[in-house]
């Protein structure tokens, strides 16, 4: 027992992102506890309505992981259908046990950062667990809880919370992976980029305008008062899907996973609307500079080249507006860098 706790200790804490973390915490509680079902579940904030989703799982005695899952329909469910998480979190609780009408134990342990709660673990049992066994599984969660934030304070930017420049290659090439159609004959990149109707990936590069009249006119902390405020604005704007990231200053980076042309259009035009619209105290207005491309075989580079190339444009064109790298390619307002459509792969 003693050598398998320690394993799957050193295990969880050689993890560097979230998504293996959750990955081993649930393949060490099924082995430690011998739980039927262990999920980790997403708690998040979507239009100002908290959403349960789960990102790791177990089927068939293997872990999933949401990430990698190619079901996008997978959007989180509102959190009312959970009461015994409800009533974990309102009564402060770090464990709330609920039986099913089958009669097998659910574990909620909802796992407390700073007062505040993003993450939940769910442990199905059918027998109820002896003091010995809980005790593993609290001090697993314990671990679990201490390496989240270490591992939240490394992969976030400090001022707004958001995903940090750090974490974007990482977070790109796992979203590629996740949607590459399997099995499916390849479109070709010219095929894709024209079909408005079928799904892509999306990348958005968004730039506050005229930022630097906000720090000139009310300092700095107004200046980062409008960071946090567009920060909570980005978050509440996508899907829980989509990865939002803090590129540094003023600049921030969008993946939007799996829509159409006109949705992604429809999405970026909706979040540069809400910032427009924001009320920002003493500031008043502030305004924000979005370009946009689609996610191909290219680089990561090449991509926040284009969405760059777009945002330049909507800058030099009047501001507070949202330009697609593409759209502006075929209409001759743009060249593009690469007259032919070469793939790189590295
Ligand atoms: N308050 C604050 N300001 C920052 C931070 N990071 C960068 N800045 C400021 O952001 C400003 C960016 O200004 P510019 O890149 O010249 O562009 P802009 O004024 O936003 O104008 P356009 O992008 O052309 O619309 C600079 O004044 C930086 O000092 C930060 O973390 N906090």
């Amino acid at each position: 027992m003693m050598e398998a706790l320690l394993k799957h200790l050193i295990d969880i804490t050689c993890q560097r992102d979230h998504t293996l973390l959750n990955s081993s915490v649930v393949s060490a509680l099924q082995a430690l506890t011998g739980a039927e079902q262990v999920r980790v579940h997403e708690l998040f904030r979507f239009r100002h309505q908290l959403f349960v989703q789960p990102k790791a799982w177990l089927q068939n005695g293997a872990v999933v992981l949401a990430e990698d899952s190619t079901q996008i329909e997978n959007q989180g469910e509102p959190i009312s259908r959970f009461p015994s998480l409800i009533s974990a979190i309102r009564d402060r609780q770090n464990c709330v046990e609920e039986m099913t009408a089958a009669g097998a134990r659910i574990l909620w342990l909802p796992i407390w950062l700073n007062d505040k709660v993003s993450t939940c673990l769910e442990v199905t049992n059918p027998a109820p667990y002896c003091d010995n066994t809980l005790r593993v599984l609290e001090g697993i969660l314990g671990v679990y809880r201490n390496y989240q934030s270490i591992l939240d304070y490394s992969e976030r930017d400090s001022l707004t919370g958001l995903l940090n420049r750090k974490t974007f290659d990482e977070k790109f090439s796992r979203l590629l992976a996740a949607s590459a159609p399997e099995g499916a004959p390849h479109e070709s990149e010219d095929e894709r980029r024209h079909h408005a109707k079928a799904a892509s990936q999306w990348l958005a590069v968004v730039d506050i305008d005229h930022f630097k009249r906000v720090n000139d006119q009310f300092g700095h902390l107004y200046g980062d008062e409008v960071l946090i405020l567009v920060a909570n604005l980005l978050r509440s704007s996508f899907r829980a899907h989509d990865r939002v990231f803090r590129f540094g200053g003023e600049e921030f980076v969008v993946l939007l996973r799996s829509t159409t042309l006109e949705e992604a259009h429809r999405i970026f035009e909706r979040f540069r609307i809400s910032v427009e619209q924001h009320a920002f105290p003493q500031v008043g207005q502030v305004t924000v500079s979005l370009g946009f491309a689609c996610i191909t075989q290219e680089s990561p580079v090449v991509i926040l080249g284009h969405a760059d190339q777009a945002l330049y444009y909507a800058k030099e064109n009047g501001r507070n507006r949202v330009c697609y790298y593409d759209g502006l390619v075929s209409s001759g307002l743009l060249h593009s860098e690469m007259a032919n459509d070469t793939v790189e792969f590295f």
